[in-house]
């Protein structure tokens, strides 16, 4: 099976735990669009999607399903999305999509958090994907060194600034994104504190004690995980 067909049945199967009239916080990323698509397939009554990411509500609006912004619920019944790896405890690295502030303020509004991926992103040790950082634009580059000075404490390479064709990646929050190859993260609760004490920073794709199970697409099914 493709990563994408895993992907898929990931999405699909997520799709099945919303009920009417739920409030769901809706991913950002390809695995996400899956489950938005499965979502909107089942035609449920009621429902209303907190997107995560102007480009999943674009999606969400095209398939049909409404939209509330996070301030306008109270709570979220069930947030489903994605993510760049899966280790040990469902901690979780996001933000390959550069969507992982508005992520994870929809998260953390949400009574239920279920990660959705294809088999590949699941990891002993998490690292091998490069953390996402995302940065304020006024002095980032100065943000940038006293992240490169956390970065030696823990015994990690300088963050990079992520690019695209066209120049800096922008946020839809309008901030910019440093990516931490690291390779292995040793600690990441002492990671995430460190880089959370730097006020250039708005927040960093450690999601650390957020998800509540992970429903893995694999070549034998949908295989799921709590932590
Ligand atoms: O910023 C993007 C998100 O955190 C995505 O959920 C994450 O990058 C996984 O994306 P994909 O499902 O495309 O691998």
């Amino acid at each position: 099976m493709s990563a994408d067909d895993q992907k898929r049945i990931s999405g699909e199967a997520a799709a099945e735990l919303v009920e009417t009239g739920m409030v769901v916080g809706l991913g950002t990323g390809s695995t996400a669009a899956w489950f938005v698509k499965a979502l909107a397939a089942r035609g449920l009554k009621d429902i209303r999607g907190v997107p995560t990411s102007e480009a999943t509500a674009n999606l969400a609006r095209e398939l049909g399903i409404p939209l509330a912004a996070l301030d306008d619920v109270k709570t979220i019944d069930l947030t489903v999305d994605g993510a760049d790896e899966i280790g040990p405890g469902l901690s979780l690295i996001k933000g390959g999509g550069a969507a992982l502030l508005r992520e994870k303020l929809v998260w953390e509004a949400s009574s239920r958090c279920v990660v959705i991926a294809d088999a590949a992103k699941k990891v002993d040790v998490l690292g091998k994907f490069p953390l996402p950082i995302e940065v304020v634009r006024f002095g980032h580059v100065h943000t940038s060194w006293r992240l490169a000075d956390i970065a030696a404490e823990f015994d990690l390479p300088p963050p990079r600034l992520r690019q695209a064709d066209r120049g800096m990646v922008v946020t839809d929050g309008g901030n910019l994104i440093y990516d931490m190859a690291s390779g292995t993260i040793a600690e990441p609760p002492a990671l995430a504190a460190a880089l959370k004490s730097i006020t250039g920073v708005v927040d960093h794709g450690l999601f650390l004690d957020l998800a509540d199970e992970a429903l893995i697409g694999t070549d034998q099914g949908v295989v799921r995980l709590v932590p």
